[in-house]
């Protein structure tokens, strides 16, 4: 284990100084492409500024014969193009696949200075994260890079998920965690074969009413309540990664066509804690744009909060509801949010200063 003191040194002699905070970007949408596909990596470019990450990804979903065109390809790309306030992230492949050792050994002297984020796939436990820790500052060393990239971890394994604290605090290079619901419900023997998202079986039903003698009526029509099958992961993955100043993502819907329970799913993981998605298809994107975006309702709220709170001690009565310290730390994260998003983004930037302004004026008028 390495000691507290030497968790922020670089781990090879040149290599940057890692972070000692993992910055709060926006990255509400975190959309795939294939960069060994000619039509999709076309319309890359034209990308920038429409999400807040543009991920380059090599592993599941690129054909194994075109491994290395999707490397290259990727060079190309984010060697030719302005990422401007874009994030610019790869998926490589995984460590114990042929490719993973090349990925980053091609990327990281090409392109290592536009990569913000490495994303690792199946990680299983603090070992994974150690490796590509000490690969990555040997390069960085070598490339002659003057920040770190960072690393997210993808949540696809049971033994990941029993080792989640630790893959989280592996190394300060750790900017998040994704949940990986394929090749997890793979693992976990689970019997949903959908990429992410609810199942119909997955429910609660709702008691049989009794009739006069006591008994029940099990034949009566019931309401069924689908449940979420991944709360259990979203919500452990939350705790951990805010337990170590890492963010959290849902992962991939893969029912491209059913926007609507895209919409259902990527907004639970908003409300539990996750700071964004991944996008496959264009579709997508405004979604989660959209979902990961508080409402400028709540962030009124916020504000009206914020104002009423003053010192930000003690409880006040606000539209008959009780507001204290603990609900003003609520409408604290709700407030950076949209200051962070205000920040990148000039349409939100606008209904958010109204929003502010509004919490303003009612607080001068009660
Ligand atoms: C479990 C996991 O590991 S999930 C992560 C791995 N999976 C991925 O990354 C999948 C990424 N997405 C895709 O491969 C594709 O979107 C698919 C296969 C799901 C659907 O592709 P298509 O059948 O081509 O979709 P569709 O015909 O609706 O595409 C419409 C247009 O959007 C383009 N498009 C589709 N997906 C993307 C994308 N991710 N990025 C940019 N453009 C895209 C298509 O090229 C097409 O362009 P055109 O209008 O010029 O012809
Ligand atoms: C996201 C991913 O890789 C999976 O669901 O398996
Ligand atoms: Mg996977």
């Amino acid at each position: 284990m390495r000691p507290a003191k030497d968790f922020f040194a670089p781990l090879a002699v040149g290599a940057p100084a890692p972070l000692r905070e993992i910055p709060a970007r926006p990255s509400r949408a975190i959309h795939f492409f294939d960069p060994s596909n000619a039509k999709m990596a076309a319309k890359v470019p034209a990308m920038v500024g429409t999400v807040d990450v543009l991920l380059g990804n090599l592993e599941d979903a690129v054909k194994a014969d075109n491994k290395v065109a999707a490397r290259e390809g990727l060079v190309r790309i984010a060697q030719e193009t302005d990422f401007g306030p874009t994030q610019l992230w790869t998926r490589i492949n995984s460590l114990d696949s042929p490719w993973a050792l090349d990925d980053l050994t091609t990327l990281v002297p090409a392109i290592g200075d536009k990569l913000d984020v490495v994303m690792v796939p199946k990680v299983q436990g603090a070992e994974d994260i150690h490796y590509v820790d000490r690969l990555l500052a040997q390069l960085e060393a070598k490339a002659g890079l003057q920040r770190p990239i960072l690393v997210h971890a993808i949540l696809e394994t049971a033994r990941g998920v029993a080792n989640i604290e630790q893959i989280c605090g592996a190394s300060p290079r750790m900017q998040g965690l994704s949940l990986g619901p394929a090749d997890l419900a793979a693992d976990r023997r689970m019997k949903t074969t959908r990429v992410g998202g609810g199942h119909p079986g997955y429910l609660v039903r709702q008691d049989p009413p009794r009739g006069s003698d006591g008994t029940s009526d099990v034949g009566a029509d019931r309401s069924v309540y689908q449940q979420d099958l991944w709360h259990y992961t979203i919500a452990r993955m939350v705790d951990a990664c805010a337990m170590h100043g890492i963010y959290p993502y849902y992962g991939p819907f893969g029912d491209i066509a059913d926007v609507v329970a895209c919409e259902d799913q990527f907004r639970n993981a908003f409300l539990l804690g996750c700071v964004g998605t991944w996008t496959l298809h264009p579709k997508q994107i405004d979604i989660a744009r959209r979902v990961f975006s508080p409402d400028p309702a709540d962030v009124e709220h916020a504000y009206r909060v914020r104002a009423a709170m003053g010192d930000g001690t003690g409880a006040v009565m606000l539209d008959g509801k009780m507001e204290d310290d603990a609900s003003l730390k609520q409408c604290l994260v709700m407030v950076a949010l949209a200051e962070q998003l205000s920040a990148i983004d000039p349409e939100l930037a606008e209904r958010y200063a109204k929003a502010q302004a509004a919490a303003e004026s009612t607080e001068q008028e009660g």
